[in-house]
């Protein structure tokens, strides 16, 4: 197996507090895990607020360096990824979605704009038409086209349009991960089962593995292969997801999903269907 991206015994701690009182805070634990790059997968990282989850995607794309512990992408240690080329090579191969997909698009600026920008930037084109094909494409593959987003400013469209013009972004340099934090929290609940669909289709049809953060356990047993679950910055339970979501043997896992999914599976899984029609 060779891993598209592999996590070895990070750590992440943080000063906290003033000069008199300070303190260090564990906001990851000793976290380990990897992905295959053979084997596109839906990777999920779920836990409550504070579990330590953002500040693990953010380790993961090279924005924070781990305090112990080596990450890994394509055999190369991310924190050691330093000058301009390589960094800008490796942002194409791993890219973010984002929380808030209204914050994601400058309101003053048309949308068109980011989705160009990111194509001149990463794939180094300049010929007009090449970048409307390659903006294009990306939109396609989240089912919208160049047509109907040119021109358009953030305001026109609803947050689950802009949450998919947010994906077709990150699709622009063709990257093998997507880092997707909370992408749904800030969708309305009726369009968030369209966004998650959307990323089995971009596993198998273009093969890209994704990170999906969450705390959101009916989302996440609905499209995960593998899951962890953090709580406090430990990884307290980790295995395939419909197994570690269906049959929670930790103690925290189990109040996590039992406050959101009941114990019997089948009538987890008619709230899950409830939820996507
Ligand atoms: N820059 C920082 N300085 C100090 N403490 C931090 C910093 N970033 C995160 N923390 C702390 O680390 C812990 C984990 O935070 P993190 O944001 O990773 O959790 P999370 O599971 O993603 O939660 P949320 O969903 O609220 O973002 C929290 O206690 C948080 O307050």
């Amino acid at each position: 197996m060779s891993a598209l991206l592999e996590l070895q015994n990070v750590n992440k701690d943080y000063r906290i507090g003033g000069f008199f009182d300070s303190a260090t805070l564990r906001a990851v634990k000793n976290v380990s895990f990897t992905l295959d790059s053979s084997k596109p997968e839906i990777f999920t990282i779920v836990g409550e607020s504070g579990s330590g989850k953002t500040t693990t995607a953010r380790m993961i794309l090279g924005n924070e360096a781990p305090t112990s512990g080596t990450l890994r992408f394509m055999g190369q240690d991310i924190a050691a990824i330093h000058s301009r080329a390589d960094r800008l090579k490796f942002m194409a191969r791993a890219q973010p979605i984002f929380q808030n997909p209204f914050e994601a698009f400058n309101p003053l600026t048309t949308i068109d704009y980011f989705l160009f920008s990111t194509a001149k930037r990463f794939l180094g084109l300049r010929d007009k038409a090449a970048v409307d094909a390659a903006t294009d494409k990306a939109l396609n593959h989240v089912g919208l086209s160049l047509a109907e987003v040119r021109g358009r400013y953030s305001h026109e469209l609803s947050g689950g349009q802009l949450q998919r013009i947010a994906v077709a972004r990150a699709l622009i340099p063709e990257p093998k991960l997507i880092v997707a934090d909370e992408p749904v929290s800030m969708v309305d609940a009726s369009l968030r089962m369209s966004i998650v669909n959307l990323f089995r289709d971009l596993r198998d049809r273009l093969g890209v593995s994704i990170i999906y953060i969450t705390h959101d356990l009916s989302t996440a047993y609905y499209i995960s292969d593998r899951v962890i679950i953090m709580h406090r910055g430990d990884v307290v339970e980790a295995g395939v997801a419909q197994e570690v979501l269906g049959n929670p043997q930790h103690p925290y896992s189990r109040a996590l999903s039992q406050a959101v999914l009941p114990p019997d599976p089948e009538a987890a899984r008619k709230i899950i269907m409830a939820k996507i029609q």
